[in-house]
């Protein structure tokens, strides 16, 4: 075994040395918005925070990820995909947004859920203005009436934006529009499609709008705050909730406890903790296909991420009922306040 393979943050560190772990970027995000570096600024520049919000599975990452014109946040067809909130930063001539992308909000069946929706819901009047996503292929049901509510009491700009246009009709449309109108006084209407780039730039130029004066919070080049190990950890996550069926994907939490970059290659080391010894033994697959199929697909998107070749090696530990452990859920990084 290397020493790569023993390394386990959960079992063979103490807190502190965890802390110290973290601090490095070890699987967390890194920087601290207000400690951002501001750039000066002519006179009229404008600056502001955008929350997506919404019930789960609305479409808010694939969104936040249209907009930056590149993969940032993860997504998938399994509902609380989001666990984390992800920022990507949007520079127009101008103009700098800075998109939050927030955890669906839901009805909580556990110590993680709780938190999802906490960090969800905190994002509501930290930020310039709140963009109520809404599915256009479902029905406007209680859970968006619910969400709508908190949205009513942001003190931001309120926006609404209708996703998946491409797999809906104008009547499925403007019966969202309507539902949402009617919890809501929306200053803004804004009907995307992110799969076809419907409507994207124009929803980019319409959030510019709301924008107040302000400095640029993020240096150009900048496009998002997120470490490298926590793409990482994400990126793999992601392959296990495509991969994976039931209850695991909810079940799995995944952190990046070793990455090094050299001028030709990035080497990599993730665990992947589950609950329970049947999960372990689902996502190692039979003679271990699946957790091949697992690393070589969170491969190839790390390649294209860092643009470089990437050794990627997992291993995968149970850690049974991290998911109401809050001690353990802010060592993942799901925690509202990280
Ligand atoms: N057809 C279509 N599907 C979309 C579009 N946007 C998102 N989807 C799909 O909807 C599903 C959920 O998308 P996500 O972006 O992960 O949704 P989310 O709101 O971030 O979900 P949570 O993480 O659960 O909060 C994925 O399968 C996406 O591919 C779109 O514009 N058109």
């Amino acid at each position: 075994m290397s020493d790569i393979e023993e390394f386990d943050p959960f079992e063979d560190l103490s807190d502190d040395e965890l802390d110290a772990l973290l601090a490095q970027g070890a699987g967390f995000d890194g920087i601290d918005v207000e400690e951002a570096p501001a750039a000066d600024r002519a006179q009229g520049f404008r600056s502001g925070f955008v929350a997506l919000v919404g019930r789960p599975n609305a479409g808010k990452s694939t969104l936040m990820n249209a907009c930056y014109g590149q993969k940032v946040a993860i997504t998938s067809p399994v509902a609380q995909t989001t666990r984390r909130r992800m920022r990507a930063v949007v520079n127009r001539p101008g103009y700098q947004l800075v998109f939050v992308d927030t955890p669906g909000i839901h009805k909580p069946k556990d110590g993680l859920g709780s938190e999802l929706n906490r960090s969800a819901l905190s994002e509501l009047n930290d930020v310039d203005v709140v963009c109520f996503t809404l599915d256009a292929t479902k029905p406007f049901g209680r859970g968006d009436a619910w969400v709508a509510e908190r949205v009513k009491q942001s003190s931001a700009h309120k926006v609404l934006v209708i996703t998946k246009a491409d797999r809906a009709d104008q009547a499925q449309v403007m019966a969202q529009i309507d539902a949402a109108r009617e919890e809501v006084d929306f200053e803004d209407v804004i009907v995307t499609s992110a799969n076809e780039r419907f409507n994207v730039d124009e929803f980019i130029d319409l959030l510019c709008s709301y924008l107040p004066e302000g400095p640029m919070w993020f240096p150009e080049g900048m496009g998002t705050d997120t470490t490298d190990e926590v793409q990482v950890a994400e990126f793999v996550r992601e392959k296990v909730l495509l991969h994976t069926r039931e209850e695991i994907p909810h079940s799995v939490g995944v952190i990046c406890d070793y990455f090094e970059r050299t001028k030709k290659v990035v080497r990599i080391h993730a665990i992947i903790f589950v609950e329970r010894d049947g999960q372990k033994g689902i996502i190692i697959g039979h003679k271990g296909e699946m957790i091949k199929r697992i690393g070589t697909d969170a491969r190839l998107d790390l390649e294209r991420l860092f643009d470089s070749k990437v050794f990627l090696e997992l291993d995968v530990k149970v850690k049974a009922g991290w998911r109401d452990d809050a001690a353990q859920i802010r060592r993942f990084g799901y925690a509202a306040d990280e």
